[in-house]
């Protein structure tokens, strides 16, 4: 039987691209996703870039332009209700996302880490600085900071690459009483292994996806259904 919310106080959430399916920004592993049109290891690898930058900016400008005109869903906005309410009872959400988008924080989540980077941001490596970055990215654009060009890429972690503020996201996992993996498959790392991580720490584990993922097996309570109305009716 799945723990009530209202009995638990700190919530550790990761999610991934099932939670984004139904706002139209597809996801990597399934059917149609992107990985069954596009390899990643020619596009998500710093190896790539160098390579290829160009291929590499069109790949993510696409997806940008994508990001651009898509909306949060239902289960997006559950997550935004979720925070503000535990917060209201002394306790917290942390909400780690996979993904790249922007939809949990124009959903209203106030607190929101993104391991793998975010889109609609630009990193130089020449100067290190990041930036917003809503246009097409390319090797002529010049870094708004140093000026130099050449340098911009997509503010995402590629595969080979370290996750953002990983330590934090390790110690928020290991603090919390519950854990609950929203439409991810569980197939990439370090990610895949949280659930492990958790259970490994005495902390409950839940499961909410469209299918069974890699890891289902690992969760304490699962939950199939779409998202837009599988994680409003946990949150309910
Ligand atoms: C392929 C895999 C085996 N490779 C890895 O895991 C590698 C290597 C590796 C490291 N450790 C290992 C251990 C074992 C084996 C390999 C490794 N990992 C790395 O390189 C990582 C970096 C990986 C990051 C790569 N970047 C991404 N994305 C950003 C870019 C971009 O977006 O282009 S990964 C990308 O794929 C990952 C998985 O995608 P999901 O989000 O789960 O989506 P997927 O399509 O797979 O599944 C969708 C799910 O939703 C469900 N669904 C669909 N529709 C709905 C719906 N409507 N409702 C609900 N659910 C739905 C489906 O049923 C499905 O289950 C996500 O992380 C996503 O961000 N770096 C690293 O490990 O650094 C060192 C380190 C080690 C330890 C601690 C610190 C550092």
């Amino acid at each position: 039987m799945l723990t009530p919310i209202r009995e638990v106080i700190k919530i550790f959430i990761l999610t991934g691209a099932g939670i984004s399916a139904e706002s139209g920004l597809g996801t990597f592993r399934d059917k149609d996703g992107l990985w069954s049109r596009f390899d990643p290891m020619k596009l998500a690898t710093p190896e790539a870039f160098a390579h290829n930058p160009d291929e590499v900016h069109a790949f993510y400008n696409m997806r940008r332009q994508n990001l651009l005109s898509a909306e949060p869903n239902a289960a997006h906005r559950a997550l935004a209700r979720l925070e503000s309410g535990l917060a209201e009872r002394g306790g917290s959400l942390f909400l780690c996302t996979q993904n790249i988008d922007d939809l949990h924080e124009r959903a209203g989540s106030q607190r929101v880490f993104h391991m793998h980077g975010e889109l609609l941001k630009a990193r130089c490596t020449a100067c290190g600085e990041t930036m917003p970055w809503q246009e097409d990215l390319s090797v002529e654009a010049p870094c708004p900071s140093c000026r130099r060009s050449g340098g911009l890429r997509p503010h995402v972690v590629w595969f080979g690459e370290m996750p953002l503020e990983i330590d934090g996201i390790y110690d928020a996992l290991l603090e919390a009483d519950l854990f609950v993996a929203i439409g991810t498959s569980g197939s990439v790392y370090p990610a895949a292994g949280f659930v492990s991580e958790a259970r490994g720490h005495g902390i409950r584990t839940c499961e909410i996806n469209l299918e069974p993922s890699d890891n289902a097996r690992q969760f304490d309570d699962r939950r199939y259904g779409p998202a837009s109305e599988a994680v409003p009716a946990w949150v309910e």
